[in-house]
């Protein structure tokens, strides 16, 4: 390969961009004297909300279209990128980051809810390319590997963190539904030859509504087609709250609002529509009036009422208190600022929020600021059940032990938006009873729904090359880490039958011999691996795309407490790699915790192990000898920052991510002073490695000594460079030792 060296940073959002202004320059002092270039592109939600204004802004505004070039680069051999978490806005959250430029200066149009004209039509489509998860889906051009790297794994047996106990008693559990929901109503079509399919929707009256001309297919590729019932769901819902009320347990959603952010959001304003019902049909026209959208929570309710005469919003409001009074208790984001589990559909994301439910005993925090056992509605039934089968493993066997536990890593079908995270552009609300048909080229259907006005239906893609690609990646991890591996696939769904036939196809083009491969249904794959796993055994889960966010999740909080400390590697399909930095997500939490008393407790050890990897990557590709020893060295430094335990503490005045960072440096320089393969490097990184030593003390001293205060940052969504530079690099010393091996 010709090109030069070049690893992409990228920047997002939230807690993982303040920590990037602490490590950056950590990575460039180090890589520039090895000859490696690290450049950044701006993939956060204020760049790409400003990207895609060009005709608004002045040019000292402007931004280019990062995360589209990088969607490009992400297809070609030298793609070398760090991915970190980035927010996946839901609308309120769009909004308030519009508000937030719009106030800096920036002459942004307001979010158009319901656009009058093709202008307002325009803006609202441009925001809604930056809506929800508009990242991930456009540079992930691999399938995933997230696993917990030995080290890891070691440090978590010897620094155990907190699991809540399990009682046998536990009330907690999952409610799903049994009948209209997308599980129950799923049909597959396997694709012979490439072309496009239509999508229309007939009504009872024999008219036909185009939903979308052209979706172009690949010969090979599986589609499906989906539908969620409102009247099914609403139906569920209601029995559900009553239930939650008679068993006396906290109600609580959980759905993907951010990922799934068309069918998701609708189906969150449905379970705010049956819960708050009275209220809402009792002040349907001054809530129509002001605008109010259920699908973007109760939080926005309180928004737009604030619009209303003062004596009809103490009104509405009035009615709100009543109602709690007669609904179940409902979960608690914050309970200390009244922000329930309905307010806004972000706030509460399905593949974070039930492990920390597990972690947390089976229980959610209620309004009285109490954990309590909890009614967890996932209402449609493809991936719920496994959750269920967790908690009747914990009541059953208690708490899992992290000392002892073994691992489940993921090999994840994800490449070219496959699954359900694709199905974006092929999902609508139904405006009208009839029957959705899918038909080629050729007019001969491929599968049909019946579906009622407000339905929710939907169309998934699955490529073909993906999934051979996913097979490949599952065998070559079985063999490497001589683990068995289960593919979770269930034979009931029309979907996964197609992939089981797939699979057991592929898997003939490798040699399996040794190996255990199974297939086995979710529930039973979930029910087989936590055996497994108590007994201290690995399984390695090979699955979808949604199930790949779940578990990626689910199994590394149980088993390191947070799933920051994974290992995330998307081996992109043409050659590069894409090197994403743990599994969760941006917590907000943690930048108000800045805010007020200076303290970050982000952990970047996802950053490390991604650099890591990046760097032996570009050894690999490049073959670069010396990008090669600062991977090795790297990787020597991870394992001591674990076994030295300097990941960053939850409280004030303790080590927080920018000391972890420091300890990183410090540890980076020895292990490349100790080696001898390149005595440049060795000679360069001694004397710093000798400064950082000496001054340990002094520098650690800088760093916690700052904590305890507020902060100001700039803004939330687009922060003072300058500011929060300064916030995030407040040791002179650590600084001026840096020097020492930055570009001369
Ligand atoms: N890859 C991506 O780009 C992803 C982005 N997101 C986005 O992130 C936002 C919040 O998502 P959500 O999933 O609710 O999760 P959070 O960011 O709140 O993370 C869940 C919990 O995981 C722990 N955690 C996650 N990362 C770290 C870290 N590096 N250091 C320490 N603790 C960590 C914290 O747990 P504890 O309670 O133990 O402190 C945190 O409260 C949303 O905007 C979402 O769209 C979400 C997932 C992935
Ligand atoms: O893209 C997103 O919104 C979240 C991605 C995610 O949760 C994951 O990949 O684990
Ligand atoms: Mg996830």
């Amino acid at each position: 390969m010709s090109k030069t060296p070049k690893i992409i940073y990228t920047l997002t959002d939230e807690a993982p961009a303040l920590a990037t202004r602490s490590l950056l320059p950590i990575i460039d002092a180090y890589t520039d004297s090895a000859g490696i270039t690290v450049e950044t592109r701006d993939i956060s939600l204020a760049g790409r909300i400003i990207s895609q204004f060009p005709d608004c802004l002045s040019d000292a505004q402007q931004l280019g279209d990062h995360l589209a070039e990088l969607g490009e680069l992400a297809k070609t051999p030298e793609a070398n990128i760090i991915k970190l978490p980035n927010i996946s806005a839901s609308v309120p959250q769009l909004k308030a980051a519009i508000k937030e430029l719009q106030g800096q200066g920036y002459p942004l149009p307001d979010y158009p809810d319901e656009p009058s004209d093709d202008a307002e039509r325009d803006v609202k489509a441009r925001y809604d390319r930056v809506k929800g998860s508009a990242v991930n889906p456009v540079l992930r051009e691999g399938n995933s590997d997230r696993r917990a790297p030995s080290s890891v794994k070691s440090y978590a047996r010897k620094y155990p963190h907190r699991m809540g106990e399990w009682q046998a008693s536990s009330r907690s559990h999952v409610a799903h539904m049994s009948e209209g929901d997308f599980y129950g109503s799923e049909k597959s079509a396997l694709i012979a030859a490439d072309g496009a399919v239509k999508i229309e929707l007939i009504g009872q009256d024999g008219s036909v509504r185009v939903l979308k001309e052209q979706t172009p297919v690949l010969a090979g590729e599986v589609i499906d087609g989906a539908v969620m019932s409102r009247k099914a769901l609403s139906a569920f819902v209601a029995e559900q709250i009553d239930d939650a009320k008679q068993q006396d347990v906290l109600f609580s959603l959980h759905l993907k609002a951010t990922m799934m952010k068309v069918s998701d959001p609708i189906m969150f304003g449905m379970v705010v529509d049956e819960f708050y019902r009275d209220v809402l049909d009792k002040h349907a026209e001054a809530l129509e009036s002001v605008g109010f959208d259920s699908s973007n929570g109760i939080g926005d309710l309180y928004a737009t009422i604030a619009k209303l005469p003062e004596a009809k919003r103490a009104e509405i409001e009035g009615d709100i208190e009543a109602l709690y009074a007669e609904r179940p208790r409902l979960a608690m984001v914050d309970s200390y600022k009244g922000i329930t589990n309905l307010h806004v559909p972000s706030d509460v994301i399905i593949d974070a929020s039930m492990p920390a439910m597990i972690r947390d005993s089976g229980k959610m925090w209620g309004a009285d600021d109490a954990l309590h056992d909890t009614k967890a509605v996932i209402p449609d039934r493809c991936y719920a059940g496994i959750y269920q089968a967790v908690i009747d493993d914990c009541k059953q066997h208690g708490a899992f032990d992290p000392t002892t536990m073994g691992s489940v890593p993921n090999v994840g079908l994800m490449a070219q938006k496959a699954e359900e995270y694709g199905s974006h552009d092929k999902t609508f609300q139904i405006p009208a009873d009839g029957t959705v048909r899918v038909t080629d080229a050729a007019g001969e259907v491929l599968f049909e729904h019946a579906v009622e006005q407000s339905d929710i239906w939907r169309m998934c893609q699955t490529k073909d090359a993906p999934i051979k690609d996913w097979v490949k990646l599952a065998v070559s991890r079985a063999r490497e880490s001589d683990t068995p591996a289960v593919f979770w696939l269930d034979a009931q769904r029309a979907h996964d039958a197609q992939l089981i036939k797939k699979v057991e196809n592929y898997l003939q083009d490798h040699d399996t011999s040794g190996l255990d491969i199974r297939i086995m249904a979710p529930m039973e794959a979930m029910q087989f691996s936590l055996e497994r796993i108590r007994k201290g055994e690995d399984t390695i889960s090979v699955t979808g795309n949604v199930l790949r966010d779940y578990l990626t999740d689910l199994f590394p909080i149980m088993e390191l407490g947070t799933s920051a400390k994974m290992l995330s590697i998307v081996p992109l399909m043409n050659g590069g790699g894409l090197f994403e930095t743990g599994a969760g997500g941006s917590a907000p939490k943690h930048v108000q915790q800045l805010l007020e008393e200076n303290h970050l407790r982000w952990d970047s050890l996802g950053e490390f192990l991604a650099l890591a990897a990046s760097l032996e990557h570009l050894g690999k590709t490049f073959d670069n000898a010396r990008a090669r020893v600062m991977a090795k060295a790297l990787d020597e430094a991870n394992g001591e920052f674990l076994d030295s335990n300097k990941s960053p503490s939850r409280k004030v005045g303790e080590l927080d991510n920018r000391g972890s960072h420091f300890y990183l440096a410090m540890y980076w320089a020895e292990a490349l002073a100790a080696q001898d393969e390149d005595t440049e490097l060795k000679e360069l990184f001694g004397k710093l490695a000798t400064e950082l030593r000496a001054k340990e003390t002094a520098i650690v001293e800088e760093l916690s000594g700052v904590q305890g205060q507020p902060v100001d940052i700039g803004g939330y969504y687009h922060v003072d460079g300058a500011l929060a530079d300064a916030v995030m690099r407040p040791s002179r010393t650590l600084n001026a030792a840096l020097e020492l091996v930055a570009k001369r």
